[in-house]
């Protein structure tokens, strides 16, 4: 299943245990908002967050921003309850954590059955068996409501016992898999967490590297995260410029029925063609924003 296209520039995770967050969450300038039930919620705060998950999805007040809620594994005590409150609650995709292969995701298709049909499935990508049957994944999304991905690279750094260095070396290969699986099948796909809360600098870097890796945005721990992810996942001025002028030299009656032409001193094929529309399709959705 293909995600409606839209801003995914920023994803900011709360506990949704913490419902001062969760209200502030309603006025920040993120893409998306994560209530999480898994990770960040003590095992003795799991109901309550779930009843408050559900209770902010059903108050709304989000306004353009896409509402996820990040679920408990099926193979935790909270997973099975999770997804049936998170089905009942409709938000506009339920996260799933942990995922290892095509029956995993098969299952929390089939847990969130009584969900609207516009609830999507995303799934996180973090342990170490998924890495290998990343093409059997993303093709669950031709049969499940699966249509998006989140790389988890803290759960990742655990299992590998890597080091998340300020180059994300240890990462390069699944970063770059796991992009190219997911525009193999047409999902969305978002970059890893940033744990240094305090690190603008380093946070510009990853979130320049991530535009460089292709990812459409990056999961956000913090509200102050939010402006520099905005900035650095938003199509230049310059590269908004160049995919205009690529568009309209291919609508040129000249240029009709040609594969290849020069542009401002470049060439520009029919892929660059299509790469420019989609550019142009992000910059005016987030102009609208
Ligand atoms: C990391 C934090 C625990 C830091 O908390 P704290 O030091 O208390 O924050 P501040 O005092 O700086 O907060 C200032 C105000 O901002 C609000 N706030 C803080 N964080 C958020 C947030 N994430 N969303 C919305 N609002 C937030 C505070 O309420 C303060 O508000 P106010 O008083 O009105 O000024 C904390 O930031 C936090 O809990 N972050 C999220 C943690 C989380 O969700 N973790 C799970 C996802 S990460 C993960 O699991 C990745 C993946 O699975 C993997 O494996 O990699
Ligand atoms: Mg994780």
């Amino acid at each position: 299943m293909t995600d409606t296209p839209r801003p995914r520039r920023s994803a900011l995770y709360m506990p949704a245990s913490n419902a001062k967050a969760v209200d502030k969450a309603r006025t920040l300038a993120c893409d998306t908002v994560i209530l999480d039930l898994e990770d960040a919620v003590a095992p003795e705060a799991k109901e309550a967050a779930r009843a408050q998950a559900v209770e902010a999805v059903k108050a709304g007040g989000f306004g353009r921003r896409e509402l996820v809620i990040r679920v408990n594994g099926l193979d935790t005590p909270w997973g099975k309850d999770d997804l049936k409150a998170a089905a009942e609650a409709g938000p506009d995709a339920v996260l799933v954590p942990k995922v290892n292969c095509a029956a995993d995701v098969q299952a929390y298709h089939s847990a969130l059955h009584a969900a609207p049909a516009a609830t999507r499935l995303w799934a996180m990508i973090e342990t170490g068996r998924c890495l290998f049957r990343l093409d059997e994944i993303a093709a669950a999304s031709e049969t499940t409501r699966l249509s998006g991905w989140v790389m988890g690279t803290n759960d990742l750094a655990k299992e590998m016992r890597a080091r998340q260095t300020p180059g994300r070396e240890p990462f390069h290969a699944a970063l770059g898999l796991a992009v190219a699986a997911a525009r193999a099948y047409g999902l969305s796909i978002l970059d890893g967490v940033y744990n240094a809360l305090e690190d603008d600098a380093g946070l510009e870097a990853v979130c320049e590297q991530g535009v460089d890796f292709g990812f459409d945005g990056k999961t956000l721990i913090h509200p102050r995260q939010v402006e520099i992810c905005n900035r650095v996942f938003s199509p230049s001025e310059g590269e908004v410029a160049w995919a205009r002028a690529v568009i309209a030299a291919f609508a040129l009656p000249e240029n009709a029925g040609k594969g290849a032409i020069r542009v401002e001193g470049r060439m520009a094929e029919l892929l660059h063609l299509g790469q420019a529309e989609r550019l142009v399709a992000v910059a005016e959705a987030i102009a609208a924003t």
